[in-house]
């Protein structure tokens, strides 16, 4: 009889005020133990509001289980030395310092060996570039440095918020492949707008529409569902080979206030494309 493992993260009806506005309304969503999950959602749904509840940068109530543990309740350090890695979406690298700086800046005390050997497997190019200013990396490598920095305290969990957003279509290829090769060590909930890349990625996802779980389950059935995949992500189509095309009404990805963006900046989700 086989078992489905049990998830890393279980978030049950998170919920977040700030500045009494209510911004997330009750989330629920799991990590699996393994591979990349993605949470999805349309600009403004509440996908980085809810990275910065599990990651206690913002009072949250609700519940976050780590492994069993329930963490809803620590500070952010307390749920960092528990394992959680971050690489954020503006990747948090410093310009003038060299790769290798970067990297020591990461390295925790007290929890144990950094794993230089694994960050260096599974990325050769860092310790080519090792004495480089990370400030001369392309987007792609600075992405690498930013994944790499939360493999380097063997953490148990990576969050990765829209590592590809801005990126041109060659480079999100190369972040996508840092991601695959990450989350054979860690398992990853990604945050993500290009579809192309969850297709590639992920195997579960957590839809988010208005600061509440509007679809969770496996992202290669709703990447294949081109009706939920408008109503939720507002794509127009969404199977293997399409390019994105906003689906008809709103603009798809923004909602009553929320700004146009540039390509470099899609304002939806964007399908298969470019990875
Ligand atoms: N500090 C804040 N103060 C007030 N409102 C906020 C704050 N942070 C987020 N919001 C609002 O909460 C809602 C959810 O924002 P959030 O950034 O979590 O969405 P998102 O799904 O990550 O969007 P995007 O894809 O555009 O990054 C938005 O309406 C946003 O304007």
């Amino acid at each position: 009889m086989s078992t489905t493992p049990a998830p890393l993260l279980t978030v049950r009806d998170l919920k977040v005020v700030i500045g009494g506005r209510h911004i997330l309304h009750g989330v629920d969503l799991e990590v699996a133990a393994s591979g990349t999950t993605a949470l999805l959602g349309r600009n403004g749904a509440g996908k980085t509001t809810t990275v910065r509840g599990i990651l206690g940068l913002i009072p949250r109530t609700g519940s976050v289980l780590l492994g069993g543990e329930e963490t809803v309740r620590l500070a952010t350090h307390a749920l960092v030395r528990r394992g959680i890695g971050y690489a954020p979406e503006d990747r948090g690298v410093f310009a003038a310092l060299t790769v290798a700086e970067n990297l020591r800046l990461a390295e925790r005390p007290g929890a144990g060996e950094p794993a230089y050997d694994l960050v260096h497997e599974l990325f050769p190019e860092l310790r080519q570039r090792a004495r480089q200013a990370a400030g001369t990396l392309s987007g792609g490598q600075q992405q690498m440095v930013a994944i790499a920095r939360t493999l380097l305290n063997g953490n148990r969990l990576i969050i990765a918020d829209e590592p590809t957003k801005g990126l041109a279509p060659k480079v999100v290829s190369e972040v996508a492949q840092v991601l695959e090769r990450a989350a054979q060590a860690v398992p990853i909930l990604l945050v993500e707008q290009n579809l192309a890349v969850v297709r590639r990625l992920a195997r579960h996802c957590a839809v988010l529409a208005d600061g509440r779980t509007a679809h969770r389950g496996p992202a290669a059935e709703l990447l294949a569902d081109a009706d939920a995949a408008r109503r939720l992500l507002g794509v127009g189509r969404a199977r293997h080979g399409d390019t994105g095309t906003p689906s008809a009404g709103t603009p798809a990805g923004t909602s009553p206030g929320t700004p146009a963006r540039t390509a470099a900046h899609p304002a939806a989700p964007t399908a298969e494309a470019d990875a």
